[in-house]
């Protein structure tokens, strides 16, 4: 497995990731899409990395643009949330879990900042290297096609754009006018309500009905790890490794970015069960983390 090397990272020696981005466009009449998906990803699940498979199905059946690529965004360091593990971590997960994707990348340009950046800056971002530096994708004869980014989330995401004080109403407008968003069914939110306050934007909004019901959530993971129960098949096989080795999640305390780095302690994931072992079904009773469960907002 090659190790992750977000860690020798920086601002300045930063290139955007490219190498999985389709750079010619197959159907020139349609319009090429791009799908960021902003988030946590702490840690990213099988939901997460199905979120695109179901958009690009989605996009493919349902609208005239032609998916070229995919991007996983992580919130950096400066995003305080119950369970947030460092970005580094993170970042380094999340590109475990797309090796085996031919066209979904992890661009860690968002996390290498140590100051909190708003979504609408993040989507400005690969706006700025895809349309602008790139010039778009070749649609054939010479001509190139500027690219729609648009925001992939799921439902519990677009519901807190109604709720008060979370985003900035110029962000909403800007990100939906912009950009626009492909919203996957959630379990526990009710799209239509979500929706309702976005009646605006609705020609930009899509909204993906999950055909297999996937109710993975990090929260679930996390809650999962703490009890030292198993999360295979929860997640990617290189992340269950990456979470035993760095000993992340193990304690409440733990999964804060102000006090696990991976390198204290022996670094083993003490005490967790191995592959099969589970302590019974009684273990999730009470199972208290609600997916999702971002309700207010953890900036500051
Ligand atoms: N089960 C799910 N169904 C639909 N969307 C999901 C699901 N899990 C995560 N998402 C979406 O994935 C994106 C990134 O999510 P995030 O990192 O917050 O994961 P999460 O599982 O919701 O995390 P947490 O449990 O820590 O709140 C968000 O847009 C979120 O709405
Ligand atoms: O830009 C904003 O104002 C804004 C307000 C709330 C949430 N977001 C983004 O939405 C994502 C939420 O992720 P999570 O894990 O808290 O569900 C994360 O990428 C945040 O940066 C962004």
């Amino acid at each position: 497995m090659a190790a992750p090397d977000f860690n020798d990272l920086t601002l300045d020696s930063y290139t955007f990731p490219q190498s999985r981005l389709r750079r010619r466009i197959t159907a020139p009449e349609r319009t090429p899409l791009v799908l960021i998906a902003c988030g946590s990803f702490s840690p990213i699940t099988f939901l997460h990395l199905r979120m695109f498979e179901m958009a690009a199905d989605y996009a493919r059946f349902n609208t005239q643009f032609e998916v070229v690529g995919a991007y996983l965004s992580c919130v950096g360091d400066a995003y305080k949330k119950t369970g947030l593990v460092k970005a580094a971590h993170r970042i380094n997960m999340c590109s475990l879990a797309v090796q085996q994707s031919s066209w979904i990348s992890v661009d860690p340009w968002e996390a290498l900042h140590e100051e909190y950046l708003e979504t609408a800056k993040v989507l400005d971002h690969f706006n700025y290297e895809l349309n602008e530096v790139m010039g778009g994708v070749d649609v054939g004869g010479g001509q190139k096609k500027k690219c729609r980014i648009a925001l992939l989330a799921g439902a519990d995401l677009i519901q807190t754009m109604s709720t008060p004080g979370v985003w900035a109403e110029r962000d909403i407008d800007y990100i939906l006018r912009n950009f626009g968003a492909f919203i996957v069914e959630r379990t526990g939110t009710d799209i239509d309500e979500a929706l309702s306050q976005l009646q605006s934007w609705k020609d930009n909004i899509w909204v993906i009905q999950q055909l297999v019901q996937n109710d993975i959530s990090s929260t679930k993971v996390r809650l999962f790890l703490r009890r030292d129960m198993s999360i295979r098949y929860l997640v990617p096989e290189p992340v269950v490794q990456y979470i035993e080795e760095n000993g992340l999640f193990d304690e409440d305390g733990a999964a804060s970015t102000t006090s696990n780095d991976g390198k204290d302690g022996d670094g083993k994931g003490k005490g967790r069960l191995k592959a099969g072992e589970s302590k019974g079904v009684s273990a999730v009773d009470g199972l208290d983390g609600a997916p999702g469960s971002s309700s207010g907002n953890p900036m500051g």
